[in-house]
């Protein structure tokens, strides 16, 4: 009778010089690292975050602490090298490149970043689709070709998009039916005021529309950035390529795409639990424990990348680790 490869994975697991199970969540890890790449010695060398950066026509309600233009302003500072990001990422030696999904205004026409623009920024969704059908198919195809692009053994995505949280608030509502009460959170900071504030915008913007097919959902309240991340998911997870999932908007594309192609789920590992306060109900849609708990709540795919180290090492585990026959070590008794 022929193994599978989950029951081979385990097994190499067991002969390792260690009490079985002792590297706890590790030990899953590398199993769905095996499975992911199809292999009982998986690469896990190189990984790349991709952020993705665009406007949002839902800011006009005054649902972030801050102003659209801080949109345009970051991609420059993650061009420059100076955001949390690059930080993260020049530390756990991680690739990044940026993504324009749809900044608004003109186009940046900048060295190094790649230009995807949908549109200057979507519409605003309390009032109409954030998007029509044939952008979203634009934004999820064009993620989808950057997310089987390179070589990566491991891909993240952040985002950049002021107002995103609203977005991926009322995308998660209707993808899961779960509360706006729940969902809707502070994002970068909202007083108990500004946030009673935004979800009475997303509870009108909610009700325009009866329920919608994973793809509507994501053209009615999505943003460019979110459909492009949910692409690129699906991308990766095709070209046998871990995903790693950040933060609260992240985990709403995450949704998305595995509503559109279930079985980009098992590509996914959760890197971290955001403090957003819908993030947690987000990851229960997905049956998803995030390696990490840090409290952060920035996005950028900062958390994806302070999870590659774990992800990395749970790979080692496996190809490198020395099993109780290699060292002569006696097993157990
Ligand atoms: C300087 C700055 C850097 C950021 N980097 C990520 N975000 C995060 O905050 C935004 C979402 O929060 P909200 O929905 O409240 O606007 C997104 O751009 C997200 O990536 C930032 C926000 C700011 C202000
Ligand atoms: O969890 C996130 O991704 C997040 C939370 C707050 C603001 N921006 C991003």
């Amino acid at each position: 009778m022929t193994e599978t490869l989950a029951t081979e994975l385990q097994r190499r697991i067991d002969l390792k010089t260690k009490p079985p199970g002792s590297l706890g969540r590790i030990e899953a890890l590398a199993c769905q690292i095996g499975l992911v790449q199809g292999t009982t010695m998986p690469r896990m060398d190189r990984c790349q975050l991709t952020i993705f950066a665009a406007d949002h026509g839902i800011a006009a309600e005054g649902v972030s602490l801050f102003p659209q233009e801080v949109t345009r302003q970051m991609v420059l500072n993650f061009l420059a090298g100076g955001a949390a990001a690059n930080v993260f990422a020049r530390s756990v030696g991680a690739d990044l490149r940026v993504v324009d999904a749809g900044v608004m205004g003109e186009p940046f026409g900048v060295e190094g970043l790649i230009e995807r623009r949908i549109g200057a920024g979507t519409a605003s969704f309390l009032t109409g689709p954030a998007m029509s059908a044939e952008q979203c198919a634009a934004a999820l195809e064009a993620g989808r070709a950057l997310g089987a692009d390179g070589d990566w053994d491991a891909v993240a995505y952040g985002e950049m998009g002021i107002a995103n949280t609203a977005a991926a608030a009322a995308l998660g509502h209707k993808l899961t039916g779960v509360g706006l009460d729940v969902l809707t959170g502070r994002g970068t900071g909202l007083d108990d005021p500004g946030l009673a504030q935004k979800r009475a915008v997303l509870e009108r913007a909610a009700a325009r529309t009866g329920a919608l097919a994973p793809q509507e959902a994501l053209a009615e309240y999505g943003g460019f950035e979110i459909a492009m991340m949910a692409g690129a998911m699906i991308g990766a997870a095709e070209a046998g390529r871990v995903v790693i999932v950040d933060g609260f908007i992240a985990t709403s594309a995450a949704l998305a795409a595995v509503r559109i192609a279930p079985a980009t789920r098992a590509a996914m590992v959760f890197a971290h639990r955001s403090e957003e306060q819908g993030h947690g109900a987000l990851l229960d849609a997905l049956d998803a424990a995030p390696l990490l708990s840090l409290n952060l709540r920035l996005g950028e795919g900062t958390g994806a990348l302070l999870a590659w180290p774990l992800i990395k090492a749970a790979a080692a585990m496996l190809t490198e680790m020395a099993s109780f026959a290699d060292a002569g070590v006696t097993g157990p008794a």
